[in-house]
């Protein structure tokens, strides 16, 4: 929405709100500087927003109906208001993000609020600034500074802006007054100093080492994501090339990131994610009727791993904690542990240096007094998985806590009811499964029993939000949405190293797939005994075992004994030095092939009978990622999970599944469902031990029905329905 307006003239306001349809603003900001550029009348112009927002930048939504070609028309007004022979300020409050940015970079002036910030977010929705930024900004703050923003798509706020150069001036308030202010100042002067595009890029010694350091860096962390790479690469057009080539190379490196698939697929994700944030239930609850009362105090029990990343969140947050452990020592190891937690991150965030009310200690207590928790909020138990010791805690809490306070089990996989039976108010127990680290990984599943109440949902993840965390509200059942992806995924692993795999050449299928970590190293990392531990609760493994059980077989279900048999040899992975890899010692990071493991492979192969082939890597994708895929449809049918949606954002945030490829459910939409049907009805024919290997009745009704879109897959699962 585009206001021509004339309210202190010689100045003239250009005001913009909500950029959905690009063409028309686009067309509204070329006629109105066309306008102002011809009026007698005007001596500047300043661009602004409405309602205290320069503006978000383009509705994403419309990103897929723009065509490789269509995009150079704001460049072209941006150029247009470069060239303007009027003075041209930006005055930017709120934010001023992704192509609105650039028209602010193509203002001869940019004044900004103290509160604004700004960033080119492009390369998270898998794209690059395509409208100059990448070749003005070079100009303006130098390479380094532009390489970081631009690859990165992070924020800053005023005063950093101010520092990098990207903004002349801050204003405390009356932004727009301030604007106009220096518009009819500097009106008359000359424009030249001030018009990006003249510039040159300053020069750096170490320019070229610089760059390729950039490249390499973004490589590393992109794990074939392209759209980093091709902003390193636009920048380095800003180096190499004069401007109007520059920029030629920069709609280039747009087109191709345009009609990559990725972009499609990051911008799938930046919808999911708050798609994810408007949960229901299979009974009709929603975050429409429910609202999170206030958390003032959380208690956390337990100081292990997940109790110390528990507590860190919440501290750094400014929550108001209670930790308790059950004796001295095991206080003071996990206090020391959680201060040393909270410096770590404090350090990583120089600013915080300079507000002395961050991470303080004075909002955390620890104790071994269960009664202090009495007037707690929300408890958050995060003891071991051991459901007689979660009971036992749960039926004290119900006892010591007050009325209205909710009780939460960190747990990855136990059932949810079983737990809130042990107290006397089961519809204010919720399961909220953190990732280790704790502190670090943003997701928590939220996992609602039989009898949680709305109200106690929407708490938790509203808890989760306030820590900075994404919530995904879903289902109980064992190992509820992620894990119980993880096991079909995990196993196939396992038993494509009895067919003939090493450990190493799996998981770089999957690291070359886009995961940060393969199936073994992630095994390694979160420790083999975890696994062990729960097989044996079950009894598949260990004394719980009926006796003359075949090794390979549970039921008539195939089954690998092979994870079990690495415990039994005190092989749980980096925390011993040894798993299914070797670390140079317990707790080192770098995982080396073992030939100590392959000579064993071969031993157990050869004790079962096991003929070794070789295995390609579409093999090892497909069956891994299939039968992941497969068992998430079934999580959909059964209404664990109440959107695709929701178990991409899972796996993107819990699992380290690559973000461009739009997590398990996209991918399989991208991929196409007859193809993973007619996939999985082949590896199952071939394989009819493993039954998580045939095919989910829900996806053969998809494809029976002609492979809809995602977005309408739910409306055939009967009772319910796509969030996007
Ligand atoms: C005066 C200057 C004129 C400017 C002219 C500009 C012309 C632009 C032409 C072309 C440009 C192309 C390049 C781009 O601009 S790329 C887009 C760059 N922008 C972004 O990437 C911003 C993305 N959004 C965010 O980062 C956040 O949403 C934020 C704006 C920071 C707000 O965060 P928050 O307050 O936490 O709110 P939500 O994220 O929950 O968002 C609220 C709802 O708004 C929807 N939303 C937000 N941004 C967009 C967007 N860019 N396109 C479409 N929809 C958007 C979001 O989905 C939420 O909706 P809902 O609740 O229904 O899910």
């Amino acid at each position: 929405v585009l206001n021509y307006a004339s309210v202190h003239p010689p100045v003239h306001l250009l005001r913009y709100t909500v950029v959905q349809d690009i063409s028309a603003v686009v067309r509204a900001l070329e006629q109105g500087v066309k306008k102002a550029d011809v009026d007698p009348a005007v001596k500047a112009v300043v661009i602004c927003g409405t309602n205290g927002t320069f503006s978000a930048g383009a509705d994403i939504r419309g990103f897929s109906s723009i065509q490789a070609g269509d995009r150079p028309s704001l460049a072209s007004v941006i150029d247009l208001i470069e060239r303007s022979e009027k003075p041209v300020v930006a005055a930017i409050e709120g934010m001023a993000l992704g192509g609105a940015l650039e028209v602010a970079l193509g203002c001869h002036y940019r004044v900004a609020h103290a509160q604004a910030w700004v960033g080119l977010p492009e390369v998270t929705l898998g794209l690059l600034p395509g409208a100059g930024g990448t070749q003005r900004l070079p100009r303006l703050i130098g390479v380094p500074a532009a390489l970081d923003l631009i690859t990165t798509g992070k924020h800053v706020l005023a005063a950093e802006a101010l520092k990098l150069g990207i903004i002349d001036e801050i204003m405390e308030e009356n932004t727009i007054d301030a604007a106009i202010h220096l518009a009819n100042k500097v009106s008359g002067q000359p424009l030249n100093s001030r018009r990006l595009s003249l510039k040159q890029v300053q020069s750096l010694p170490n320019m070229d080492a610089i760059l390729s350091e950039a490249l390499v860096k973004v490589k590393k962390q992109a794990r074939g994501c392209l759209s980093p790479e091709m902003c390193v690469q636009a920048v380095k057009a800003s180096v190499q090339l004069p401007f109007t080539e520059g920029i030629r190379k920069e709609r280039e490196l747009f087109n191709l990131l345009l009609s990559s698939g990725q972009a499609k697929a990051l911008q799938y994700v930046f919808f999911a994610q708050r798609a994810a944030q408007k949960w229901t239930t299979s009974s009709g609850a929603s975050w429409k009727t429910a609202s999170a009362q206030p958390i003032r105090k959380v208690a956390v029990i337990g100081l292990g791993t997940m109790g110390r990343g528990i507590v860190t969140s919440l501290v750094k947050a400014k929550m108001s904690v209670v930790a308790l452990e059950q004796d001295q020592k095991q206080l003071e190891v996990g206090a020391r542990a959680v201060t040393s937690l909270l410096e770590r991150e404090a350090s990583k965030m120089p600013w915080i240096g300079q507000r002395p009310d961050a991470c303080d200690p004075a909002l955390l207590q620890f104790t071994l007094d269960f009664s202090v928790l009495q007037d707690a909020d929300l408890v958050i138990e995060a003891v071991f998985e051991d459901m007689a010791l979660k009971k036992e805690i749960f039926h004290k809490l119900s006892a010591i806590c007050k009325p209205g306070s909710f009780l939460c089990t960190n747990t990855s996989a136990l059932d949810i009811d079983e737990i809130a039976s042990a107290t006397s108010r089961p519809h204010q127990v919720i399961g909220t499964h953190f990732f280790s680290p704790a502190h670090v990984m943003k997701l928590v599943e939220i996992i609602h029993g039989r009898h949680t109440s709305p109200i106690t949902i929407a708490t938790a993840m509203g808890l989760a939000k306030t820590i900075g965390k994404i919530g995904v509200v879903v289902g109980n059942c064992f190992g509820f949405v992620g894990n119980r992806m993880m096991a079909p995924y995990a196993e196939q692993a396992v038993f494509l190293l009895e067919e003939g795999c090493k450990p190493k050449e799996v998981d770089q299928a999957l690291e070359g797939f886009g995961f940060n970590l393969g199936p073994f190293r992630m095994l390694d990392l979160a420790g083999l005994d975890v696994g062990w531990r729960s097989r044996k609760g079950q009894g598949l493994t260990g004394p719980k075992l009926a006796p003359g059980t075949p090794a390979r077989l549970r039921g008539r279900r195939r089954y690998s004994p092979l994870p079990d048999l690495l415990c039994e040899n005190g092989r749980y992975g980096q925390k011993t030095g040894r798993g299914w890899y070797q670390y140079e010692k317990p707790g080192a990071r770098i995982a080396n092939p073992d030939p100590w493991l392959h000579n064993f492979l071969i031993r157990y192969r050869d004790a079962h009978h096991i003929k070794a082939r070789f295995i390609d890597e579409e093999e090892i994708l497909e069956r891994c990622l299939y039968t992941l895929i497969n068992e998430g449809f079934q999580i959909l049918d059964d209404g664990i999970a109440s959107d695709p949606e929701d178990i991409d954002v899972i796996y993107i945030y819990g699992y380290g599944w690559p973000k461009h490829r739009g997590g398990p459910m996209f991918y399989a939409s991208t991929i196409g469902l007859p193809r993973i049907l007619a996939k999985l009805q082949k590896y199952s024919e071939a394989h009819p031990d493993i039954p998580r290997m045939q095919p989910s009745a829900f996806l053969k009704k998809l494809v029976f029905l002609g492979n809809p879109p995602l977005k309408e897959w739910m409306s055939h699962a009967g009772h319910q329905s796509s969030k996007l």
